[in-house]
């Protein structure tokens, strides 16, 4: 018999560092002293580099590439084009939109910076020599960088290689340059309440295209060893097992001789899901070269040519009553994807989540339709905190509903009270097909508005307008007011897959005889911390300290098979999964404290880290122990060691929420906009680490205040990018970031084993709707409805200077 000594049930408890814990990031000590071991970090013996010829111009032919200067430059070992690749089939790669893109320019580029050759050689330094070297001849062809042109009759036909295709991967093409048209609700029903509406509203929003700028450029190491016919390859991926299976599809590779490592991520925001012409470079280098290859982008390379964000322009219409009840919604998209749509969605969702776009809100009919279409511009288009262009949608509805309040000159929080989907509505069913989980949307608003004290901010702006007027100040204060429902935890199998790979997700849980664990799964922590909270989700199940827990992720020899991070998926799924798996361990626990007490099961009871028989607490028997009997003692009818995996399918997504207010001060003179205030409360079910969460909320605001105040990727009339540098793509640093007032309101997923919702996008998705509100604010008085964003100085500046009030 061990001896105990006694400790009060709080302590044990708090000794677990389970749900709800502000446990310290496990991960942070490596972090902080800089012995994060990433992708560049990697070096193996022999190892080449590559790097990138890339096209100057963003629509023309090659005519001829000259190799010959390059690789007559010390250490160069090889320049590849897509003629090296074609004998391969490996010079165009399937997108997960179902597309196709060229890996190496074949005959035409379509993009400024477009991947032209891979040159490989002993360092980056020859590479990059070598790169200025090769000899492109390109005939210019007209660049196509407005979407609204895509399908004029007389628009430059851009996919040569698809130009006959009627039929595309999300049905019907119209035109060369159009890729899908994808359509969901009640358009007869929402055009007829448009018609018999007594108050109808209509505005162009357009969400400019924007990049997440992880601080770690993508970048990979691709090593075959052709003794073992093993191909690895680390990379920065935030899906794993994806990229494995779709090596192997395309390689020809059996998968189980196939390694796929993701070490630490510097940061991933979407970045980092798409498939991108530099690993399968690397990797035919080195199958070709039989020596390792790295391959990291620079930070040009980065913002122009890897996956951007949003580009969506979209038109609303609301129908309303007089009192100000939203009777339907129509919107339409044009979608700008780029020159290969190489978007990340799931199969059926060519534009994501967007139909998400009747936001908080109970709207009885709404009608939405989306054509996507080609541009001379990079590919990408699912990234950067989106969750599947909800981000695109919470704006756009969030926009709508303040142009509505406008319109019937109301208060933006009473408009948005009307509206909200009630407490007693859940679960929801939206007019755009989809089932909201649980929400409190009238709560949490309430709670905001009194947190912020609303009505005393709105005082403050009226006798601020008057001053205005009186000329005893230059500024105007804006007051945003937004609120937002996300819809994350992609997600059900059956509506889920990404080339063909169905959304689950999975924990694999080891326990080892004297009571510790290792638990793997199959997502990839790219600064979320998973290895801190997923730990805590297992000691509050099977009674061991979050401490005594490893957690691994992103090696796909050990980890179970899993669709990776992104779309705040993690949580939802992965994290229901070691729920589950969690209670697995604690069932086969149970039948071996059965043994030992000699009770029937059910005469066992669970509490906190032990089995206890009813009514009898003083006979228990600790996880730790029941782990040492698991492998060491004889036990009738039971396979010995305790270990248990669960693959989990979610039935239905979560739908996390919140109300964000944002208080700005604009000086008309300069544009200069100030942030006053910023406070977020968030609904994310149960909450798991609320210091992490407040993290993830401080970070995701950070990053809507980057995209509403500054980032833009635009492109000239002549094709070239602006914005692909830190000269003027704006990263704001602590000096424009203000104090984040965060703050919680607690309504668990029916449907999740531990009732927890994501949280990682949500302050991206309210935040920029906040900003932009704000900044449209503090003009309403002058009949201001809507003003694009970004909301620099300069375009700010604009806007007071059309409305008449710069000096
Ligand atoms: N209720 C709850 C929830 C959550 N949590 C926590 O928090 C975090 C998060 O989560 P989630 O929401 O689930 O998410 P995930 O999946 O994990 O992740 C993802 C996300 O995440 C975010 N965040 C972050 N952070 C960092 N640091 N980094 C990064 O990169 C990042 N990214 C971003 C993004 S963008 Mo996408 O990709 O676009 O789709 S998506 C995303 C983790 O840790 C968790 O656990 C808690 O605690 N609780
Ligand atoms: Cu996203």
């Amino acid at each position: 018999m061990t001896v105990q000594t006694p400790v009060s049930l709080e302590e044990r408890k708090d000794k677990l560092q389970g749900l709800g814990c502000s446990r310290k990031r496990v991960e942070d000590a490596r972090f902080t002293q800089g012995k994060g071991h990433y992708v560049d970090d990697i070096k193996l013996p022999g190892m080449l580099f590559g790097d990138f010829v890339r096209s100057p111009i963003g629509h023309g032919r090659i005519k001829s590439i000259n190799k010959e200067a390059a690789l007559a430059v010390p250490g160069v070992k090889a320049v590849l084009t897509a003629d090296d690749l074609r004998p391969l089939g490996l010079h165009w790669m399937p997108t997960l939109a179902g597309d196709v893109q060229a890996v190496l320019a074949d005959e035409k580029v379509l993009f400024q910076n477009q991947e032209v050759a891979f040159v490989v050689a002993e360092d980056r330094y020859a590479a990059a020599d070598a790169v200025e070297l090769v000899e492109v001849d390109y005939e210019e062809l007209p660049p196509l960088v407005d979407p609204h042109r895509s399908m004029d009759p007389d628009a430059p036909i851009l996919r040569e290689d698809i130009k006959d295709k009627t039929e595309g991967a999300h049905g019907p093409r119209r035109h060369p340059n159009h890729i899908f048209t994808w359509e969901v609700g009640d358009k007869a029903a929402t055009e007829q309440a448009l018609a018999a509406a007594a108050v109808v509203v209509e505005e162009q929003i357009t969400y400019q295209r924007v990049h997440p700028c992880p601080l770690e450029t993508c970048g990979c190491v691709a090593s075959m060893d052709k003794i073992n016919g093993k191909l690895t390859i680390w990379g920065t991926f935030q899906a794993p097992h994806a990229v494995r299976t779709v090596a192997s599809l395309i390689t020809n590779i059996p998968e189980h001789n196939i390694r796929i490592i993701s070490p630490d991520i510097g940061g991933g925001f979407g970045n980092k899901v798409g498939v991108y012409p530099g690993y399968i470079c690397s990797a035919v280098a080195s199958i070709v070269l039989g020596v390792p290859v790295k391959w990291i982008e620079d930070r040009m390379e980065n913002l122009s040519t890897t996956a951007f964000a949003r580009d969506y322009h979209m038109t609303g219409r609301i129908a309303a009553t007089p009192e100000g009840r939203i009777t339907g919604l129509w919107c339409h998209v044009l979608a700008d994807h780029g020159a290969f749509d190489a978007c990340a969605d799931p199969t059926k969702f060519p534009a994501g989540f967007f139909n998400i776009c009747t936001g908080s809100y109970d709207v009885p009919v709404a009608y939405v339709s989306v054509d996507g279409v080609y541009t001379n511009k990079a590919p990408g288009g699912v990234a950067y905190r989106c969750s599947f262009r909800v981000t695109e949608a919470s704006y756009f509805i969030e926009r709508m509903i303040d142009v509505l309040a406008r319109k019937l000159d109301r208060d933006p929080a009473e408009i948005r009270m009307i509206n909200f989907i009630r407490k007693e509505q859940f679960p929801y069913q939206s007019a755009l097909g989809w089932e909201y989980d649980s929400g409190d949307y009238h709560t949490a608003l309430a709670k905001a508005l009194k947190s912020v004290d609303y009505d005393g901010l709105r005082a403050r702006q009226k006798a601020s307008r008057e001053a205005f007027k009186r000329g005893e100040t230059r500024k105007l204060m804006g007051v945003g007011v937004a609120f937002f429902t996300e819809i994350v935890g992609a997600g059900p199998v059956k509506n889920c897959d990404i080339l063909g790979l169905g959304m689950f997700d999975s924990c694999e849980i080891r326990i080892h005889p004297t009571g510790s664990a290792i638990a793997r799964l199959g997502t990839i922590s790219q600064g979320q911390g998973h290895a801190t909270t997923f730990a805590q989700i297992l000691a509050s199940e099977i009674g061991i300290p979050a401490a005594d827990i490893t957690l691994e992720e992103g090696d796909t020899d050990t980890a179970p098979y899993g669709l990776g991070t992104y779309g705040s998926r993690s949580t939802p799924v992965a994290g229901a999964a070691t729920a589950m798996a969690g209670r697995k361990i604690r069932a086969k626990a149970q039948m071996i404290a059965a043994y030992l007490l000699e009770v029937h099961e059910g005469d066992l009871e669970w509490e906190v880290d032990r089995f206890q028989v009813k009514g009898n607490p003083e006979r228990f028997k600790t996880m730790k122990e029941l782990a040492f009997a698991a492998y060491n003692q004889a036990i009738p009818g039971l396979e010995p060691g305790l270990e248990a995996v669960s693959y989990y399918d979610p039935p239905n997504m979560t739908y996390p929420f919140g109300a964000y207010l944002c208080v700005v001060q604009i000086d008309v003179d300069t544009g200069v906009t100030e942030i006053e205030r910023f406070y977020a409360l968030d609904d994310c079910g149960t909450r798991i680490n609320p210091m992490i969460i407040e993290g993830q909320v401080h970070g995701g605001l950070t990053e809507a205040l980057a995209i509403a105040m500054g980032q833009e990727i635009s492109y000239d009339a002549d094709g070239n990018v602006h914005g692909g540098s830190l000269m003027d793509f704006f990263l704001p640093t602590a000096v424009e970031t203000p104090a984040w007032e965060t703050d919680w309101t607690e309504t668990p997923s029916p449907h999740h084993p531990i009732g927890a919702k994501g949280v990682g996008e949500s302050p991206n998705v309210g935040g920029v709707s906040a900003f932009s509100n704000a900044v449209n604010d503090a003009f309403a008085h002058l009949g201001l409805t809507h003003t694009q964003m970004p909301h620099d100085h300069w375009r700010v500046w604009q806007t007071a200077q059309r409305l008449g009030v710069t000096g």
